[in-house]
């Protein structure tokens, strides 16, 4: 599968086979105990022990400093870091160089103008991860199963490396795929029987929905 395919939000062992089995590039832990999807990084550690050489491990934090980085880097070794709050570019370039990691910058996505905000961290984040804006009321900045216009996306410069979010599930990730051209993608509602709870048939089904567009965008017309 040529597409990066990010599972979020693992806290078994069940689901972490399930996602690396499925073909997944990226595996996802969240650091936010606000959030149901969140695991200690001990757990986290553990947990990410199965991706080793099969998936990038990423340890997904909110606003977090550098005494809380500290301790889910050297737990957790993640392969690459998400920072899903307001980072500012300077704190961007910051945690780069302290952890020598790669990082993926989240931008929570309404309207055109939205993306826009992405210019100063060019050349910063190594990658984009574009959300929808979280729904009034909810605690969370990210996993709330809502999706943003994908055509938005459509015009963007295709040297800006992003991994598409938001809302993404087995019965409309072929139109997300139509409508936009991200290098990856990112689920976590979508593959959840409960709010926190990944289901491994779930898991199995967004692949194989995956596999299908795929294959049907590469059929001749
Ligand atoms: O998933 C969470 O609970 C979460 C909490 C705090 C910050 C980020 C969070 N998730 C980040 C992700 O990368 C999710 O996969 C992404 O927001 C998509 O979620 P969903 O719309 O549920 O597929």
């Amino acid at each position: 599968m040529t597409l990066d395919v990010k599972i979020c939000g693992l806290k078994t062992d069940e689901t972490v086979a399930a996602a690396l089995d499925g073909g997944a590039s990226h595996i996802g832990f969240i650091f936010f105990e606000k959030s149901p999807r969140h695991v200690e990084p001990e757990m986290a550690a553990n947990l990410r022990k199965a991706a080793h050489g099969r998936a990038q491990a990423v340890a997904v934090s909110v606003n977090v400093d550098d005494a809380g980085l500290d301790a889910i880097v050297s737990a957790v070794q993640p392969d690459m870091l998400q920072l899903h709050g307001g980072e500012s570019p300077e704190r961007v370039a910051e945690v780069k160089a302290r952890y020598g990691l790669p990082v993926m910058k989240a931008f929570a996505i309404r309207e055109a103008g939205d993306l826009e905000r992405i210019a100063p961290y060019r050349g910063i984040a190594d990658r984009f991860l574009f959300d929808a804006k979280p729904p009034k009321g909810s605690e969370l900045p990210g996993g709330n199963g809502v999706s943003f216009d994908w055509q938005l996306l459509a015009g963007l410069d295709d040297k800006v490396d992003y991994m598409l979010s938001g809302g993404l599930n087995a019965g409309n990730i072929g139109a997300a795929l139509k409508a936009a051209s991200p290098r990856g993608i990112d689920i976590s509602s979508g593959v959840e029987s409960a709010p926190g709870v990944k289901d491994q048939q779930m898991i199995r089904d967004f692949f194989a929905a995956i596999r299908q567009a795929l294959e049907t965008d590469a059929a001749p017309a």
